[in-house]
């Protein structure tokens, strides 16, 4: 079997280019959406990401506030920004590109933001307005994912989920959108703590690999047919990317996500697509045109 690709890039093409007549939409009634972007340090990947923000906010019609940091920036420094960004009305919604320096206390930072102005859906706010079924801006990448298998008619309801890693923008918040009653999906999530991994894997039907490991996913892991996610990026020595699913995975899976070009422009075009909900939703409570 070769599986099926999950194609990120052409899915994400075809979001903006929805996302950029709901756009028209708001500016024929004076709305103009405004995303910020607030990236400190000199991460290259970090970099990459916002540069694509911004660009993916030119192609639709949204305007860019960018504000950057040093790396030597302590936490007043980012949270005076956070501020500044909070009162700017040209800024609809913004994102604080992660991971910030160590140090800095990234809770803290999050905490501070708006939550009517959070793009990310990382808010605690808003993470807890998901845990109450409430509208919030949903975090991008678990959106993405499960808008890209959406798409390609991969069958979520009933299934058995399996995913990968704990961090703050995938692993955590996830589940809470797999199991929402519109997927109605079962949901596992693995760690560095899960015993026999593979064994937990070869249950699902759909796996989200989002630990940041080099091919941990080996195809003996993946049940023949599954939708496998690779979400992790690792850099090998010339900077290419590396996902957390070994290439021969591929033999096995039903459906697979290229890294590059899977989940990455999904993140991406739902980050536009939190902006612009956000910018309807203030048109409608105000009633504005
Ligand atoms: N505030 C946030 N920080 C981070 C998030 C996030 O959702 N919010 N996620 C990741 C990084 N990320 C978005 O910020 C992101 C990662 C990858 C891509 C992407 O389009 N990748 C391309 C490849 C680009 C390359 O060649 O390097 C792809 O997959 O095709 C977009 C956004 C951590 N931080």
């Amino acid at each position: 079997m070769t599986a099926q690709i999950l194609d990120g890039k052409a899915t994400a093409a075809a979001i903006k280019s929805e996302l950029t007549a709901r756009v028209e939409a708001l500016k024929a009634r004076g709305v103009q959406p405004g995303l910020g972007t607030l990236l400190v340090g000199d991460d290259v990947g970090s970099q990459k990401y916002v540069a694509g923000k911004h660009r993916d906010c030119a192609q639709v019609g949204i305007a860019s506030i960018q504000r950057e940091l040093p790396g030597t920036a302590g936490q007043e420094e980012i949270e005076a920004v956070v501020r500044e960004l909070n009162e700017d009305p040209a800024c609809t919604g913004y994102i604080v590109q992660l991971p910030l320096p160590r140090g800095v206390d990234t809770n803290r930072v999050l905490e501070l933001m708006d939550p009517a102005k959070d793009a990310d859906g990382l808010h605690p706010t808003n993470l807890g307005r998901l845990v109450l079924n409430e509208p919030a801006p949903l975090p991008c990448t678990p959106n993405g994912i499960i808008e890209l298998l959406r798409r390609h008619g991969v069958e979520i309801n009933g299934a058995n989920v399996a995913v990968v890693g704990r961090g703050i923008t995938v692993g955590r918040s996830i589940g809470l959108l797999f199991t929402r009653r519109t997927e109605n999906a079962t949901v596992t999530l693995c760690h560095t703590g899960t015993r026999d991994l593979g064994a937990r894997l070869r249950e699902a039907d759909i796996v989200v690999a989002a630990a940041g490991s080099p091919h941990l996913v080996l195809p003996e892991y993946v049940r023949p047919g599954a939708a496998v996610l690779d979400v992790g990026v690792s850099r090998d020595a010339t900077g290419k990317i590396v996902g957390d699913v070994h290439p021969d995975v591929a033999e096995v899976a039903g459906w697979l996500s290229p890294n590059p070009g899977g989940v990455g422009p999904m993140t991406r075009a739902m980050l536009l697509a939190n902006v612009v909900r956000a910018a309807e939703r203030t048109v409608e409570a105000s009633g504005v045109g």
